[in-house]
């Protein structure tokens, strides 16, 4: 289903729940219209914005969990589809981005919990370790968070990150507005990064 990969050695891609804001984080990252919706399941295939010349693209990814007007059959082929992507070209990404919403993510990871079900967005997190990708979490919306510091510490918790969250800003937790353009931490994860895995030719497409 995922065929129209183009063959990139260098790539960062944009992981999370349906809604979350993943296009609108791409169109920030890469200044290309990307179609966005206020419900979930918009994107249905990647989005692929790729450099020939410096061989690296950024991926937004469909997202997970509920997708509105999307059968569960579709739903699941979508996740395997995820999953699958993943695990092949895990070698070549340089970075995962797991993107949550931060006004809902702690309501919807203890809800899951309660029930006795891992949570999408902690099994994604471990997934991605697992496959050899070191995830970036952007915790997005958080303009419409009250208290920044305690949802930030709370969702670092939830993923297993011992907060308080200050210590893995410029690393692994970046706090976002991307609707509202408002990405520079997130730039910062992905230039130490880039830094960490030698390739500085690279800085130049997360400099703001
Ligand atoms: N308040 C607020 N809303 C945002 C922010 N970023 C994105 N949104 C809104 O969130 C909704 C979903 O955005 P998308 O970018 O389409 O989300 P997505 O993760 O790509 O969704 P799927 O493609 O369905 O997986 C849209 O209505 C956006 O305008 C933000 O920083 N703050
Ligand atoms: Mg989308």
């Amino acid at each position: 289903m995922f065929e129209n990969r183009p063959n990139r050695d260098a790539e960062v891609v944009l992981v999370g729940r349906s809604n979350v804001g993943k296009s609108t984080l791409m169109r920030e990252l890469t200044g290309h219209d990307v179609s966005t919706g206020s419900k979930p399941g918009v994107t249905r295939q990647p989005n692929h914005f790729d450099w020939a010349a410096q061989d690296f693209m950024f991926t937004d990814l469909p997202g997970f969990g509920f997708m509105s007007g999307v059968e569960d059959e579709r739903r699941e082929q979508i996740q395997t589809e995820i999953v699958r992507y993943l695990e092949e070209y895990a070698d070549r990404i340089l970075a995962g981005v797991l993107v949550l919403d931060g006004k809902s993510a702690v309501e919807i990871i203890d809800r899951h919990a309660d029930r006795g079900e891992v949570p999408h967005d902690v099994e994604m997190f471990h997934f991605l370790r697992e496959v050899g990708i070191e995830p970036i979490v952007a915790v997005n919306k958080m303009d419409k968070v009250d208290d920044a510091d305690e949802r930030l510490n709370e969702i670092c918790d939830r993923l297993g990150l011992y907060p308080p969250w200050q210590q893995w800003r410029e690393e692994t937790v970046a706090p976002i507005r991307a609707k509202r353009g408002s990405i520079e931490p997130l730039l910062e994860c992905l230039r130490t990064r880039f830094r960490e895995e030698k390739r500085d030719d690279l800085l130049g497409f997360v400099t703001s």
